[in-house]
């Protein structure tokens, strides 16, 4: 397995994708002319895909995990592959139906092999996941640029959904090539705290983070439906001040799962992100909903995208896949399928709020993204983990792993001593030296009473730093080089 190529490859499906979300809405015009209907047919059939989602994901998740993932993306490539061509073509609005469905089902194809995929390659805390969604903006971002050249050279609108069909053939082509990593194989960190969960713990933690599912699609879908209307007639604000808000919105979404991405990579828990995520989400959501000066309402916009479409739903369904390594694939489907109820549900909602007033409509996310936040909070607390032989045993393996990084670093740097020593012929050992490094390592410890195992520690180090530089000095040059290497 070439991890490089495949993710690639898996991220090159996601910019497709990410185009595929909205290339009806950004053609509808043209549709409209092409299909010769009213827009609000042409709004219908983008309906399809919602429909498409909420049905297929729950059966391509379980399916995933009996006959494996590359079978699923490739169904969901085949499926955007005919959406794609058909519906650059068809003029029957029942079969434009059918291939908005198909999108839906394409995109849940898609997740159920995806996710789980990446899950199994392993590395750094499902980083990798929080990456799909920079992909779907980078899509996102690029077609209304390419429809607008496409309009201003009076050219047929039906090049962009071939160019998202010509970038799949290719993709295809490159993905089949790759091998897949075994499936739903338990990763063993994950298992030692998960498997140790009781009960009543467990089914907790799949419920918060099955809402989550929920809330982190709805705070979303909610906020960039209404944003606009809210903050031109409640707040009384310019329609470019509006339009702004949203871009921000969009540029603080990209930004968080750069940083998101970065973060997890370093090393930083999930659980902890998710909850500051959630939280800061809120109060930027109270400020944008209350606050009516335009520069406040300017950066909580963009803080809002940061944190609440920062990648925080694919966090989510990382922490809800660990839970379940048997069935990475079903959690996946699960998960998704209530992102789908949340976006069939949401507008029908807020649009029954908005008779009363727009405001209200609006505000309710405060309520979804403190519904979210209560998620996160007690999936983190239900996951938290026990003190376990196997837990800790977990914690001193990390703690290891850093230490031995950082005793390569100090033997680099005794080997440069040993040679400027040799050089000018000073002796390997230096008392007075190990003296000072001793009382550092007291004054520097935390715990008097670990100070003298530490120093004993440090004892045995300096020892050993003698003996390498002695062996150094009296081996030749040649295999000097072996040395340093092994
Ligand atoms: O500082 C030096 O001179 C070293 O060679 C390094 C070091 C150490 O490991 O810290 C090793 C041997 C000496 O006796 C003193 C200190």
């Amino acid at each position: 397995m070439h991890r490089r190529t495949l993710s690639l490859s898996l991220y090159l499906n996601y910019f497709v994708h990410g185009i595929g979300l909205i290339i009806l809405t950004q053609n509808m015009q043209a549709l409209s002319q092409h299909w010769q209907t009213p827009l609000a047919t042409v709004s219908y059939v983008v309906s399809g895909i919602g429909m498409g989602r909420l049905f297929a994901y729950f059966i391509f998740g379980k399916l995933s995990d009996r006959y494996g993932r590359k079978l699923f993306i490739n169904i969901g490539m085949l499926s955007y592959l005919v959406f794609f061509i058909g519906m650059a073509v068809v003029t029957n609005i029942q079969v434009a139906y059918g291939l908005a469905i198909l999108a839906g089902i394409a995109n849940s194809a898609l997740d159920s092999g995806t996710y789980t995929t990446f899950i199994e390659m392993g590395g750094r805390q499902g980083s990798a996941n929080v990456l799909i969604k920079a992909f779907m903006s980078a899509g996102e971002f690029i077609l209304p640029l390419l429809i607008a050249s496409l309009e201003t050279t009076k050219q047929w609108y039906g090049w962009s959904f071939m160019l998202a069909a010509v970038v799949l053939l290719i993709n295809l082509v490159l993905l089949n090539r790759q091998k897949f990593p075994v499936r739903n194989q338990a990763d063993a960190g994950a298992e030692a705290t998960t498997q140790q969960l009781s009960k009543p713990r467990r089914w907790l933690a799949s419920a918060s983070l099955a809402g989550y599912g929920y809330t982190s699609m709805a705070v979303m879908i909610l906020y960039t439906q209404w944003i606009s209307l809210f903050v031109t007639n409640e707040m009384g604000y310019s329609r470019i001040l509006a339009h702004l808000l949203l871009s921000l919105y969009s540029i603080g979404s990209i930004t968080g799962v750069l940083v998101t991405f970065w973060l997890l990579h370093r090393g930083l828990a999930e659980a902890k992100l998710l909850v500051t995520m959630n939280a800061c989400a809120l109060v930027a959501l109270l400020v944008v909903s209350y606050a009516s000066v335009p520069w406040l309402s300017i950066i909580a916009s963009f803080l809002f995208g940061f944190t609440a479409a920062g990648g925080m739903m694919q966090v989510g369904l990382n922490l809800f896949i660990r839970l379940y390594p048997q069935a990475k694939g079903t959690v996946t489907g699960v998960f998704f399928t209530f992102g789908s109820i949340a976006a069939f549900t949401i507008p029908i909602i807020t649009g029954w709020l908005s008779k009363q007033s727009i405001g209200a409509a609006m505000r309710f996310d405060l309520v979804v993204g403190l519904a979210g936040l209560s998620c996160v909070v007690l999936a983190v607390w239900a996951l938290r983990p026990t003190k376990t032989l196997a837990h800790e045993r977990q914690q001193i393996n990390q703690i290891d792993q850093q230490i031995v990084h950082l005793l390569n670093q100090r033997f680099e740097t005794v080997t440069a001593i040993g040679d400027l020593k040799q050089a000018a012929q000073l002796p390997v050992l230096d008392q007075s030296r190990e003296a000072i490094v001793l009382q550092r390592v007291a004054a520097k410890s935390q715990q008097a009473a670990h100070t003298p195992y530490l120093q004993a520690i440090y004892q045995a180090i300096m020892a050993n730093s003698r003996a390498y530089q002695t062996a150094r000095q009296t081996t030749p040059t040649q295999s000097k080089e072996e040395l340093s290497h092994d």
